[in-house]
């Protein structure tokens, strides 16, 4: 498979329903909980990709463009971007989606970086 083909091939898509039990006292996602859902697809796609142990070793810049309300859907999209000797930047993005409508726009984005590791927890080549 060319990178090209693993790229595409490991592309993430996770959907949540924003409950309550994930709001803050402005009735938005806690900012926080958005971030380890982040965290977490990225985590999946670098994995997918690499199909090796990986550990996150940076987040970049998290912009918060839009509050996501709550009862409403969110759809949280995982890309890797780039692909270094033993580290991959992940490319996440989080769009909201109306329950009763086809209105959606995307609201939090950013990038994560890991590093593909062996059993001793050292780096080791990506591909
Ligand atoms: C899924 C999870 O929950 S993981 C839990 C949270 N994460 C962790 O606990 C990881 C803790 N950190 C570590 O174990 C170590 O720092 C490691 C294994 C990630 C890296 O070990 P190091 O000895 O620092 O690695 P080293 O300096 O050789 O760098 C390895 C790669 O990471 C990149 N890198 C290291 N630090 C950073 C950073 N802050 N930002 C971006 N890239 C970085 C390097 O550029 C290098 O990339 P390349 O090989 O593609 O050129």
């Amino acid at each position: 498979m060319t990178t090209e083909e693993r790229i595409t091939s490991s592309e993430t898509r996770i959907f949540k329903a924003v409950f309550p039990n994930t709001t803050n006292h402005y009735d938005t996602l806690f900012g926080g909980t958005a971030m380890q859902l982040m965290d977490e697809v990225a985590f999946i796609t670098a994995t997918r990709f690499a199909r090796k142990r990986v550990v996150t070793v940076s987040s970049d810049k998290i912009d918060f463009k839009k509050p996501i309300p709550a009862g409403t859907i969110i759809e949280l999209i995982g890309k890797v971007v780039n692909v270094g000797k033993t580290s991959m930047k992940v490319n996440v993005e989080i769009y909201t989606e109306q329950m009763y409508s086809y209105e959606r726009e995307r609201a939090i984005v950013g990038d994560f970086t890991f590093v593909a590791i062996d059993e001793l927890k050292k780096p080791i080549q990506i591909l």
